[in-house]
């Protein structure tokens, strides 16, 4: 147990996929894993072990924003030792390519700020996705329908924005969605060696201001969850 997860040693799995909705997280392992039990509801924020053809993995709510992100991966990483960690989470589309529904492979996510910028000071740091999970990602989404985007994201402090002018710079820059827990995830990677990947599903549009109703960012991104379990087992006969 640990300050936050309930779970016991041995409960989570070397892979974790992490929705920030805790809702989402009990709707996908009931939807993909087999065996699933619920091994975490600490304030609320489930997560559940189980099976996917055959593979043991984890999915545990994030919660909102880098910091609450950071609790859990910390956790997750450290104590548990999780060494593969894919977000499947909802983003805002900022492209006029990038619709309602796409799946976006976030390579890289651009920051004004995560936790670890006290430790990053001046540096301007990259946080990057693991590139055999961006690839095996890429690859298993051969088979599906929904348009697939790799590129950089960006990932926000607050959900109810007043900079406008940093949006539009990071349109004009190719950005293709806007969520808020990926950098630091990636950031925390690095600093463990464990791996880690954002796959998006965009919910609404910055554009087009188009937006999916919070039952639907809850229980409908089954293919954001499939590409995240073949990217995670690649192997895996389906
Ligand atoms: O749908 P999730 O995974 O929570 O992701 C997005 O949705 C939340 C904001 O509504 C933020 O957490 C953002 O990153
Ligand atoms: O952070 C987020 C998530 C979904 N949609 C947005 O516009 N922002």
């Amino acid at each position: 147990m640990t300050v936050h997860i309930g779970a016991a040693p041995g409960d989570i799995a070397e892979t974790v996929l992490m929705p920030g909705d805790p809702y989402r997280a009990r709707w996908a392992a009931e939807t993909f894993l087999t065996d699933a039990k619920l091994v975490n509801e600490v304030r609320g924020m489930l997560g559940y072990t189980g099976f996917w053809n055959g593979n043991r993995v984890t999915i545990h709510g994030s919660g909102m924003g880098m910091p609450s992100l950071s609790i859990y991966a910390n956790e997750l990483i450290r104590d548990y030792g999780a060494k593969t960690l894919i977000r499947i989470g909802s983003c805002g589309g900022m492209q006029p390519q990038v619709k309602i529904r796409d799946v976006i492979l976030a390579m890289t996510a651009t920051s004004l700020s995560t936790p670890s910028s006290g430790i990053f000071k001046e540096m301007n740091f990259a946080p990057c996705a693991d590139w055999s999970l961006l690839k095996a990602a890429y690859d298993a989404t051969a088979d599906t329908k929904v348009g697939v985007h790799v590129g950089g994201i960006y990932s926000s402090d607050v959900f109810y924005d007043e900079r406008p002018d940093l949006n539009e710079q990071l349109t004009r820059h190719g950005v293709l969605g806007v969520e808020m827990e990926a950098a630091e995830l990636y950031n925390l990677a690095a600093r463990y060696s464990v791996r880690a990947l954002a796959i998006l599903t965009v919910s609404d549009h910055l554009q087009t201001h188009e937006a999916l109703p919070s039952d639907q960012r809850e229980k409908s991104f089954g293919d954001m969850v499939e590409i995240a379990l073949r990217a995670a087992f690649p192997n895996s006969a389906k």
